[in-house]
């Protein structure tokens, strides 16, 4: 195999970066897809009804370890077994799932920059842009549907942990990107662009 190129897509929660996987995928599938999320430390004390128990935005609540481990071998063109995460109950499951690398590897997650030796694997940094009202309507519609949430438990993590992470941790990482995306998903100059970068990276030499 050749080259691998490691494509990284951050933004705060609800900013839109799975859904800019997912448009991707309409166009090109011929890459891995990692999702920080599933590299989040267990944290099987937790309930819903105590959601602030342990702060899900913090670069500590990864485990960057594995993940580092993980994308070295992929940019190295070995396999990974990526863990699976349960956001209901809040940690890993016991299943993982084999990845075999590819050419391109698409990385997702809030705090994929904020770790120098993460983001030195990068070789294309984005970042999704969007306002934060319409990033918190979008989570507390899909935490309630996906995630197993009430409406009082997104609140009260957003305004305990959720927003004051995002500027301590995320926001700042705006600085490392190379393409900066307003509104997500649906921008389909960002999202064209995006494709034909993966189509060139892909073209036989
Ligand atoms: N441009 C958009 N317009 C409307 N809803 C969107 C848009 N982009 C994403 N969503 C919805 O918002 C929610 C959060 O988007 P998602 O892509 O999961 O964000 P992230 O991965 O950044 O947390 C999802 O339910 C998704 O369907
Ligand atoms: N058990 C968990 C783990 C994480 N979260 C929240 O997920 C957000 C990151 O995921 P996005 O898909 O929204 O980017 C993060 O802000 C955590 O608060 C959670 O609620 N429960």
């Amino acid at each position: 195999m050749g080259d691998v190129t490691l494509i990284g897509i951050t933004g705060g929660s609800g900013s839109g970066k799975t859904t800019i996987v997912q448009k991707i995928t309409e166009f090109i599938t011929d890459f891995v897809f990692l999702p920080q999320d599933s590299y989040y430390k267990s944290a099987e004390f937790m309930s819903n009804d105590n959601i602030t128990a342990f702060n899900f935005d913090h670069p500590d609540a990864f485990d960057n370890d594995l993940l580092i481990k993980h994308l070295t071998s992929l940019k190295k063109g070995k396999p990974i077994d990526m863990p699976v995460y349960d956001f209901v109950h809040h940690r890993r499951k016991t299943e993982t799932v084999r990845l075999e690398s590819k050419r391109i590897v698409i990385f997702e997650g809030i705090m994929i920059f904020t770790d120098r030796k993460i983001r030195d694997l990068i070789d294309l940094k984005i970042f999704v842009d969007t306002p934060d009202d319409i990033r918190f309507i979008r989570r507390l519609s899909r935490d309630i549907k996906e995630r197993g949430r009430t409406v009082d438990s997104v609140i009260e993590q957003y305004l305990t942990v959720v927003r004051p992470g995002h500027f301590e941790f995320i926001e700042p990482t705006k600085a490392y990107a190379d393409i900066i995306i307003p509104e997500g998903g649906f921008n389909e100059n960002a999202l064209s662009l995006l494709v034909s970068f993966i189509r060139e990276t892909l073209r036989p030499v």
